[in-house]
C-alpha cells in the first residue's frame, strides 16, 4: 500500500498526513474543503485485493451512537477510490505499545483496557455484530477531550451473528481463517470453528495478557502459532505471575459455549475490583502511573517471578514466563512508557498522584491475609483464633474491594480446619470451578446454582442466628464452611455487609464456645 500514490483530494476532503496503512488501503488526516472539519479518511483503491471499505460502510451504521465507536461522517466512491470519513482519533494501542519498546504496560492501564474493551464488545454484540479482528492496532485512543476513551476501529472483518429473526448463526466449519493470528481464539484459529461472541472476548483476554507480559506473548515474538499445541497453552501458563483475574478471564472465555452470551458485567466488575484492590481509588480509563506505583509493580512482579509455580513438568513451553521481569523491571508505567534505558516517558494523560491511593493495596492485602492464615494454622487456642478473625475483618473493611480473594478463602479454610479437626482433610471452601478443567455444562449448572440475592441474605441471616447459638468449635466450623460455600456461589464472590457481620460474630463466639 505504501507505494500507492493517492490524489491530493478525495470527495470533499483534502488529504493530509498519513495516519496508518493496512493491507488494502491507507488512512489520512483530512480536512473538509467547505466546513474545515478535520477527520480521518480511510481510502482504498476500488481494485484492492480485499475491499473492506465497502463492507465497513455497511457495518458502521449498525454501530453508530455507541461509546468508543467512531462516528462515520461520510462515505462514497470518488473516481477509483473508495473512502470512509470518520472521527479523527489518536494513537493506536499498537503504536503506544511499540513506543514502550514492546515492554509491558502497567496493571492499571490493563484494567482500564479490560473494562473498556469488554464494554465495546458488549455494545457491538448488543447490535448483533462480532468484531472478529480484536488486536492492538484496532484499539485507538480518542483525542482531547476523549483522550481517555478507547475506540474500536476497523470493522473490515465484522460480521452479524444474529440473522433477521435475531437467531444465532450456526456453528459450522469455516472455509478460511478470518482475523489475526496472534490474538485469535484457539477455536477459530486452530479448529476452524465459526467465530462467536466468546471468540471476540478470548481475543481481548489474550491481548490483555500480551500487554502485561514483558516482550508480549511468546508467539508474537516467535512467529505465528501454527498448531493447537502452540496456541493452546493453559491459561495458568500464559498468565503466570499476573493477578488471577487475567487467567480466570481467559479460562472463562474458553469455557463459553458457541452461542452463550458472555457475562460482560461480571468481568467488568472483576477488573474494576482489581483496579481498586491495587489501590486505585477512582477508576480512570487511562492514567499515568507514578514512579511509586511503578516501583511497587516491579516489586510485585519480581516477587512473583521468584515463586516456584508447578506445571512446567508437562514440558509445554511456558509462554508467559516472566523470568525477564527483573531485567526489564521498573518500566511498568502507564500506557506507557519508557523504552528500556531511556528516560523519556510517553504520557497519554496525567492522572492522580500516588498519594491519593487507597489504604490497602492488593498485594498488601494479600500478604496480610496470608500472614493471618499462617498464624491461624498455628493457633493453639480460641482466643488467638478470635483475634486473628478480628484482624481479618479489619483488613477486609479497609479494602476497597468487596471480593473475597483466594487469600480470603485461604483464611476461612485455615479457620475451618483448626476449628473442626486439624487432622482431618478439609475440602477447600472456595470451589475450584474456575481453575479446574470442568466441563462447560458443569460450569453452567454451577452458575445456575447461584443463589438469588434475597435467598442469600436470608441464608446468611440464618447462619448468623445459628452462630449466636453455637456451643462448640465443631458447630462453628460447620457454619464457617457453609459461609464459605455461600460466598463462593455469590456473583463475584462478593462479601456483603452481612458477610462481614458473620465474621465478627465468629470472632465473638470463639471466646464463648467450648473447644
Ligand atoms: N479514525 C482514525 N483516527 C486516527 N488514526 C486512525 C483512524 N483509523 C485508523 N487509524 C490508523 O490507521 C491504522 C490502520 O487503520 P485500519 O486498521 O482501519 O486500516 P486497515 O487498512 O484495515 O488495516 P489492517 O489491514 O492492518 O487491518 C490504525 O492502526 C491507526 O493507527
Amino acid at each position: 500500500m505504501s507505494n500507492m500514490s493517492f490524489p491530493p483530494q478525495i470527495g470533499n476532503y483534502l488529504l493530509g498526513q498519513a495516519l496508518g496503512s493496512g493491507v488494502s488501503g491507507s488512512t489520512f488526516r483530512a480536512t473538509h474543503i467547505h466546513t474545515g472539519q478535520v477527520i480521518a479518511l480511510k481510502v482504498q483503491s476500488l481494485d484492492a485485493s480485499y475491499p473492506s471499505n465497502s463492507h465497513e460502510r455497511v457495518v458502521y451504521p449498525m454501530l453508530q451512537g455507541g461509546a468508543g465507536i467512531p462516528t462515520l461522517w461520510a462515505s462514497g466512491i470518488w473516481g477509483r477510490w473508495d473512502f470512509l470519513a470518520m472521527d479523527l482519533l489518536g494513537n493506536s494501542l499498537d503504536r503506544l505499545y511499540r513506543k514502550s519498546g514492546k515492554n509491558m504496560m502497567d496493571l492499571r492501564s490493563a484494567c482500564s483496557f479490560a473494562i473498556q474493551l469488554i464494554s465495546r464488545l458488549e455494545f457491538m454484540h448488543s447490535r448483533g455484530v462480532l468484531h472478529r479482528d480484536v488486536q492492538l492496532g484496532n484499539c485507538v485512543i480518542g483525542r482531547e477531550p476523549k483522550h481517555e476513551t478507547i475506540y474500536m476501529i476497523d470493522f473490515g472483518f465484522a460480521k452479524r451473528y444474529l440473522d433477521g429473526k435475531q437467531k444465532h448463526i450456526a456453528n459450522r466449519a469455516e472455509r478460511s481463517f478470518v482475523g489475526n493470528y496472534y490474538f485469535s481464539s484457539v477455536n477459530v484459529h486452530c479448529r476452524g470453528k465459526t467465530c462467536s461472541r466468546r471468540d471476540d472476548l478470548e481475543s481481548a483476554a489474550l491481548l490483555l495478557i500480551h500487554i502485561l507480559t514483558p516482550g508480549g506473548l511468546s508467539w508474537t515474538r516467535n512467529g505465528v502459532p501454527r498448531d493447537e499445541v502452540a496456541h493452546d497453552p493453559l491459561p495458568e501458563d500464559l498468565a503466570r505471575g499476573l493477578p488471577e483475574e487475567f487467567e480466570e478471564f481467559l479460562r472463562y472465555c474458553r469455557s463459553l459455549s458457541f452461542a452463550q452470551k458472555p457475562d460482560y458485567a461480571y468481568w467488568r466488575e472483576r477488573f474494576r475490583d482489581l483496579a481498586k484492590d491495587l489501590g486505585y481509588k477512582e477508576h480512570r480509563p487511562i492514567h499515568l502511573a507514578s514512579a511509586a506505583a511503578e516501583a511497587q509493580l516491579t516489586g510485585l512482579l519480581q516477587g512473583l517471578a521468584q515463586l516456584q509455580i508447578k506445571g512446567d513438568h508437562i514440558g509445554r513451553p511456558v509462554l508467559g514466563d516472566r523470568k525477564n521481569v527483573q531485567g526489564g523491571g521498573g518500566n511498568g508505567g502507564d500506557l506507557l512508557l519508557k523504552k528500556p534505558g531511556q528516560a523519556e516517558v510517553v504520557v497519554i494523560s496525567s492522572g492522580e498522584s500516588s498519594g491519593e491511593y487507597g489504604p490497602v493495596h492488593r498485594h498488601n492485602k494479600a500478604a496480610r491475609i496470608t500472614k493471618l492464615t499462617q498464624a491461624a494454622g498455628q493457633a493453639a487456642d480460641n482466643r488467638v483464633l478470635a483475634r486473628l478473625t478480628e484482624d481479618f475483618v479489619k483488613v477486609l473493611r479497609n479494602s476497597n474491594s468487596r471480593t473475597l480473594t483466594r487469600e480470603g478463602f485461604g483464611f476461612l479454610d485455615a479457620l475451618h480446619k483448626q476449628l473442626a479437626d486439624p487432622s482431618v482433610f478439609i475440602v477447600p471452601l472456595r470451589s475450584s470451578k474456575t481453575r479446574s478443567s470442568r466441563s462447560q455444562r458443569d460450569q453452567e449448572s454451577a452458575a445456575a446454582a447461584e443463589d438469588a440475592p434475597h435467598e442469600r441474605r436470608s441464608r446468611l441471616n440464618g447462619l448468623c442466628a445459628s452462630l449466636e447459638k453455637a456451643q462448640d468449635n465443631k458447630t462453628v466450623a460447620g457454619l464457617v464452611a457453609e459461609f464459605g460455600a455461600l460466598i463462593d456461589r455469590t456473583a463475584g464472590r462478593k462479601l456483603t455487609k452481612d458477610g462481614v457481620v458473620f465474621l465478627e460474630i465468629v470472632a465473638d463466639r470463639l471466646l464463648v464456645v467450648r473447644v
